[in-house]
């Protein structure tokens, strides 16, 4: 009886763990959204092992994501893409990030769907902009007007990315408070739907 009283409440990353099962937890959204960096911060507050599928592609091709699109270009990076994705699917639960595009491809979308719980971290333009016009690993950000061509993506893919089962507005905030926000979520959901 005692030990029943001493026993402290879960913690939030207890329930998310608890609600998650099985599952895994897949982060979607764009390019700067915080899906590398945030996914890999929730694996550890869960205790799961976290994967990004842009390293992966990148381990297994041993070529960078920015060489990969020049030398084979856009459809066959989809493709390794879709292939990696679905490999990493295959057994849970873990947390996996994805590329940006990864959800936007009907193929890699239903594996996505079938394979986790999805998240997507939507921002705003300023916030995405101001993260990724610091760093040029992006090939499909070297266009002349890279602002604009984001701004496009935007329009072009949040309506699809609107159908994840959570979302989590990323913003400037610190990372911590948004592995909060997605535990949260998670908790939120609860463990039913664990078909999917
Ligand atoms: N909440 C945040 N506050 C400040 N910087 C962030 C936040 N989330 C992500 N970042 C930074 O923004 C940049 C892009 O994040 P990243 O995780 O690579 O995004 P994605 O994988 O979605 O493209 C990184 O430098 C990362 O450290
Ligand atoms: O949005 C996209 O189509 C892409 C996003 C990138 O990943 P991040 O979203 O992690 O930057 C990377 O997969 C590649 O440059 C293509
Ligand atoms: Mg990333």
């Amino acid at each position: 009886m005692t030990e029943l009283i001493d026993q402290a409440p879960p913690t939030l990353a207890e329930q998310a763990r608890a609600a998650l099962g099985k599952r895994n937890l897949v982060l979607i959204g764009l390019m700067g959204a915080g899906k590398s960096a945030i996914g890999r911060m929730t694996a550890q507050a869960l205790g799961v092992p976290f994967v990004d599928s842009d390293h992966e592609i990148e381990r297994v091709s041993r070529m960078s994501i920015t060489d990969l699109f020049a030398a084979y270009g856009e459809a066959e990076f989809r493709a390794l893409e879709t292939r990696v994705i679905k490999r990493l699917l295959r057994s849970g639960p873990r947390v996996v990030s994805t590329g940006g595009g990864a959800y936007i491809n009907e193929n890699t979308r239903r594996h996505i769907k079938r394979g986790g719980l999805t998240v997507w971290l939507n921002a705003d333009l300023d916030v995405l902009w101001e993260r990724v016009n610091k760093r040029d690993t992006r090939p499909l950000l070297k266009t002349e007007n890279p602002r604009q061509t984001l701004e496009n993506l935007m329009n072009a893919r949040y309506p699809i990315y609107a159908e994840a089962d959570l979302t989590v507005m990323s913003r400037d905030v610190k990372k911590e408070t948004m592995v909060e926000e997605v535990l949260a979520a998670i908790t939120a959901a609860g463990p039913r739907n664990q078909t999917r």
